[in-house]
């Protein structure tokens, strides 16, 4: 396909998305099984411009003065893609397939505006009425931070230390070349590339079959260690999911203690047991969703609560999210927050841990909810989470934000990583 039939694609794909209020992924599926002749590179720069433009869907459509489906499109390629207009104009005039250009009118308006001239939520990316919650977070930089949370997100991978170490992954990889995270002990990453550049497809490899690796972004890796889980320990991973944190959980003890696998959802816990296997664990068990697990209460060292939450610290990878998600979803994920950190802290030991993780940069999901916790359950007292920080992260240049000195906030600008959030709290009784 040539550039003028990606952009078309791209621009019926967005406005699936758009009608159907469907995710992305769906949506691009769909557009491929129904057009067989794509080849993967096509499907990957058609994925390319719907994300791109998902993603700075405001400041396109501010730059535009239009925010259908074809100023998106067109946008991310005169724009974040940096092709030349007179090339565009070129490419897409013997080209059957191609979309309709934006009138000169439109396209001249779109390259005389400045965004700086732009409302600050619009340069920030970011739904105005979050705009003070950014503010709050964030002080002066919380337009960076809704920036860099429009940008393309790398592809994070953390070596599986029992299997293997970084060293043998980077070599089997060593086509994508990967780099050393820059955080994370046991992480490598592949750059997001630009333009209709595609990612490798590293779950393909054997590598992966043989649980050399996971896929599981730096900053998740980084958390999943800050739970400073030692061999021999009781854990409890109370919302495990899929099991992207029980798995490194288990490699930083070394598959020695035992890890318990919880989560409210059965089907979102199915996965685990695949890649369980997969990675050589030995010291994980999982409980399904029905299953009385009152007998490890009180007895846990450990409780990790990586909380349902808004996902907002994902917005680079889910970028649809940004722009559905409203006050009444924000007040319902608080208040499932609420339960789930009184229900897991029941299984923690005297003098144990619990800690709680989101993939929120939003403080109501955050510091607002592990203080009223604390104030409300005396048991419990919030430590310093950036001296875990320091014993684990010192050596690295990146550095986290932490508004309080106690409880950490990594970001894509501040530490290249997905948004995440994490408190200690030690039981004292
Ligand atoms: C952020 S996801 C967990 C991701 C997972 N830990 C990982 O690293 O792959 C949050 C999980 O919390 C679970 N959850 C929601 N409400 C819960 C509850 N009341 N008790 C336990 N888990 C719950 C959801 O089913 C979901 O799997």
């Amino acid at each position: 396909m040539r550039l003028g039939g990606r952009i078309a694609a791209a621009i019926e794909v967005l406005e699936d998305v758009g009608a159907r209020k469907r995710p992305v992924a769906d949506a691009l599926k769909d557009w491929g099984l129904s057009h067989r002749f794509a080849g993967s590179g096509d499907r990957a720069a058609i994925g390319n411009i719907v994300y791109d433009g998902l993603r700075k869907k405001q400041s396109l459509g501010w730059l535009m003065e239009d925010d259908s489906a074809s100023a998106l499109a067109f946008g991310v390629v005169l724009r974040q893609w940096k092709i030349e207009r007179d090339v565009l104009v070129k490419q897409l005039a013997d080209d059957k397939f191609a979309p309709q250009l934006p009138t000169q009118e439109k396209l001249d308006g779109f390259f005389k505006r400045k965004l700086s001239k732009a409302p600050k939520h619009i340069k920030a990316d970011i739904p105005e009425w979050l705009q003070f919650a950014f503010e709050e977070n964030f002080e002066d930089d919380w337009i960076e931070e809704g920036r860099a949370l429009a940008e393309r997100p790398p592809l994070d991978l953390r070596v599986n230390t029992l299997k293997a170490d970084v060293a043998k992954v980077a070599k089997a990889l060593s086509r994508a070349r990967p780099e050393r995270t820059r955080i994370a002990r046991h992480g490598l990453r592949i750059a997001a590339g630009t333009g209709p550049a595609r990612l490798p497809n590293v779950t393909a490899e054997v590598a992966f079959a043989r649980g050399w690796f996971e896929v599981q972004d730096e900053g998740s890796q980084v958390v999943s260690d800050m739970v400073f889980a030692q061999p021999g320990e009781q854990i409890l991973d109370y919302c495990a999911g899929g099991g992207g944190k029980t798995l490194a959980l288990s490699a930083a003890m070394d598959n020695k203690g035992q890890i318990h696998a919880w989560d409210a959802d059965r089907t979102r816990l199915a996965p685990i047991i695949e890649r369980l296997k997969r990675a050589g664990t030995r010291n994980v068990q999982v409980h399904e969703a029905d299953e009385d697990i009152s007998a490890l209460a009180g007895r846990m060292d450990r409780v990790l609560v990586d909380a349902p939450c808004t996902g907002t610290g994902t917005w680079r990878r889910h970028p649809e999210t940004k722009w559905k998600l409203t006050a009444k979803n924000l007040e319902d994920r608080v208040e499932q927050q609420e339960e789930v950190l009184s229900a897991a802290a029941e299984f923690v030991r005297p003098g144990g841990f619990l800690i709680y993780v989101t993939c929120s940069v939003l403080p109501q999901e955050n510091e607002g909810q592990v203080y009223d916790f604390c104030e409300n359950d005396g048991r419990f007292e919030l430590i310093s989470a950036g001296e875990v920080w320091e014993d684990l992260f010192a050596s690295s240049d990146l550095k986290p934000w932490s508004a309080d000195l106690k409880t950490i906030t990594l970001t894509p600008a501040a530490t290249g990583t997905d948004g995440f959030f994490l408190a200690v709290m030690q039981r004292r009784d």
